[in-house]
């Protein structure tokens, strides 16, 4: 029978030397250790580097984690909490790449959010430091790159594009193109993305580059800040074995230059696995072994923990899997996490932790006499590595840059796009033709029977636009993911990204609209001011649009946001005076009406058809006409300020929306 090392040679084609370092170190070695507080750093299982290799820009910045606690309220049994993560300590170290693999609902997912800060809610108890500070917003956008499990990239941009969009956002503006040029064209090096470069990145229904590119393409713009610290949640799921190893093979050269990895990893191949410095095992939000990925290893869970010993034609990652998915099953989770945390190991990682504290922090503290973490920031930005995270604010660009980067860099991509210039060209057009072939002419027939025609006209001019606002949601809810993450990654303000999709879509009606809406009003020779019905049903599109976001924005998903914004809008149709006259409505609903948009703008339109029109309508008179429909007396213009009133308002809620309510949780 095959010795366990000889199966483990097997397995491994990497050069895996077992150094001193790598070895469990001797529990009473540990515990003496331990108990002399002078004797504290006498014993580190992977000693700090030199502190300018620690820290300095360029190189990696460890991540430290102590006795990390984290406790959600149950979703579904109310008033119960659940703790996900129990007591979780260690460290990733620079210039290593650490695997955190544990069955499903373990807790990866969660750890690595608390660690890249993306927790919308929960209790977190314990420490995180990055070499030693607290992790600020500005430090973990600064230099950690977080890919997460799906895919969050523009399917309209080139994997190059896609680098320089983030660029433009996520790297200082006074830098220069050139910078980023160079930074976007070192990454497509580095992580092997040139056959792809100028390929556009496509969707499901649109296949552009392959999923492990766009994995790969994930992780270059996670990193496009010379991000220091780089966190994957499962960057190998749905890639096949080459690609996986490929991807992680293309991360793992990333550790040359000192960044600090730490990836969860469902079932990496041997291949992989051997690519692996550190090895985390969770079970039930315990560790239950943090160590190296060697033969180590397997004593410590054959040894400890009563694994069998891998025989000749075991896949060590399955024989682990196997073991720990088991020992959960049975209930034992609890008992081999306890195992872990009296064991040399665990000692070894608490120690070290302590350490890289406390000799992190007095380094600081020698370089300015420094007391708070802000303070320690400060002498960080001093020495250079901290500089843009503590000189700017939560984001790095400016407003008004940050606006025009996306008008440029991806306003001005969609119009390359026919899937999202002709549905928005083709249906204001086919309205207007179908509106042009039924009422041709009919503006100028002044015989009473044709006045409610007319009426009927307007208000389907009115109402055309205003039901865009159903389709203008479904873009907010659609681009959600990728908002999410860019917003987290502190790309844009929810001000700046608001009023981008607004000009977004604004522009290219801005073009098509006077061209339909001149074949509308000229076609079927209606009267007053072009000017005035053009700037109509301008406003109107602008309300859907904001009225469409105000809604997707407090909606979980398009299944309520479209139901939601259809009733809103029915409402504002039925009570807008032209179905039912104001003075049929009951009485208290009649309040509607009068901050209804659609009676304002359909209101504004009469006006316009009608108010000149005393002499010209033989039989009745325009006034009357208006009297007819509760509308003498008003002003067009102001009729048309109060409907730029409501798009303020409807703005203001969408920003609200997307500022302050959290539909996503996590
Ligand atoms: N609010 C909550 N109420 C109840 N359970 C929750 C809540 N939030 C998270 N969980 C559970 O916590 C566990 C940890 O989830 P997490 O996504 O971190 O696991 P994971 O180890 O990454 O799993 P996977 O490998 O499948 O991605 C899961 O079982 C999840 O269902």
């Amino acid at each position: 029978m095959a010795r366990v090392y000889d199966v483990f040679d097997d397995y491994y084609p990497h050069p895996m030397p077992l150094d001193a370092e790598e070895q469990l170190p001797e529990p009473e070695a540990l515990e003496s250790a331990g108990s002399a507080e002078s004797g504290a750093h006498a014993i580190v299982l992977a000693p700090p580097p030199a502190m300018g290799a620690a820290c300095g820009h360029g190189s990696g910045l460890r991540v430290t984690f102590e006795n990390v606690r984290y406790t959600v309220a149950h979703s579904s049994k109310k008033g119960s909490k659940l703790q996900l993560l129990r007591g979780l300590t260690g460290e990733f170290d620079p210039g290593q790449m650490c695997a955190i693999v544990g069955p499903s609902g373990c807790g990866k997912t969660t750890f690595l959010d608390l660690l890249a800060g993306r927790k919308t809610q929960g209790q977190l108890t314990g420490s995180i430091y990055y070499g030693a500070s607290k992790p600020s917003r500005q430090l973990l956008r600064r230099y950690v790159g977080y890919v997460e499990q799906q895919d969050t990239l523009v399917d309209t941009l080139t994997v190059f594009e896609m680098l320089m969009y983030t660029a433009a956002l996520k790297r200082p503006r006074t830098e220069g193109r050139a910078a980023k040029l160079a930074a976007a064209e070192a990454l497509i090096g580095k992580l092997a993305l040139e056959i792809c470069r100028d390929t556009r990145i496509g969707s499901a229904l649109k296949r552009g580059i392959s999923g492990g590119q766009a994995k790969r393409t994930n992780i270059a713009i996670a990193l496009i800040t010379d991000a220091r610290v780089l966190l994957l949640d499962e960057p190998t799921s749905g890639l096949d074995s080459f690609t996986s190893n490929e991807v992680m093979q293309t991360v793992k050269a990333l550790c040359k230059d000192g960044t600090t990895i730490a990836t969860t990893i469902h079932s990496p191949t041997s291949y992989t696995f051997g690519l692996f410095d550190r090895l985390m095992v969770m079970l039930a939000g315990r560790v239950v072994y943090f160590g190296t990925t060697q033969r180590a290893m397997l004593d410590y869970f054959v040894g400890h923990c009563g694994a069998r010993q891998p025989t000749v034609g075991d896949n060590l990652v399955e024989w682990l899997m196997d073991f720990a998915i088991t020992q959960e099953r049975q209930g034992a989770a609890d008992a081999l996490a306890d195992v872990y945390d009296n064991s040399g190991l665990a000692k070894a990682a608490a120690l070290a932790v302590e350490s890289t504290i406390w000799a992190e922090r007095e380094r600081l503290e020698r370089s300015v006499s420094l007391r708070s973490v802000h303070m320690a920031s400060l002498a960080g930005a001093k020495e250079g590595w901290l500089a843009a995270a503590t000189g700017s604010g939560a984001y790095v660009t400016p407003a008004w840059w940050t606006l025009g980067s996306l008008m440029w860099h991806r306003t001005s991509r969609n119009y390359r796009s026919w899937s999202y210039v002709l549905p928005r060209v083709f249906d204001k057009l086919a309205f207007a033709i179908t509106v042009v072939i039924l009422y041709w002419g009919i503006g100028n027939d002044f015989a009473i029977g044709n006045v409610p025609n007319v009426a009927a006209l307007l208000y389907l001019c009115m109402s055309n636009p205003a039901w865009s606002a159903v389709n203008f949601g479904s873009h907010v809810l659609n681009d959600r993911t990728l908002y999410i993450r860019e917003q987290h990654d502190g790309m844009y303000r929810p001000t700046v990204y608001i009023a981008w999709k607004m000009l977004d879509e604004l522009t290219l009606q801005l073009l098509v609209s006077w061209g339909v809406n001149a074949m509308i009003f000229y076609g079927c020779q209606l009267q007053g001011s072009f000017l005035f019905f053009h700037l109509g049903m301008f406003t109107m599109t602008m309300n859907a649009i904001s009225l469409g976001y105000a809604i997707a924005g407090v909606s979980p998903s398009t299944d309520v946001a479209t139901p939601a914004t259809a009733s809103v809008l029915t409402l504002m149709l039925i009570l807008s005076g032209f179905m039912i006259k104001e003075s049929s409505i009951p009485i208290f609903l009649r309040w509607f009406v009068k901050v209804n948009l659609m009676h304002y703008m359909w209101g504004g339109m009469m006006i316009n058809q009608f108010e000149n029109g005393s002499g010209i309508i033989a039989s009745v008179g325009g006034t009357k006409v208006l009297n007819y429909y509760g509308l003498n007396g008003a002003s067009k213009w102001n009729l048309l300020g109060a409907a730029y009133g409501s798009f303020a308002f409807w703005s203001i809620m969408a920003w609200a929306a997307l500022s302050f309510v959290r539909v996503h949780r996590r």
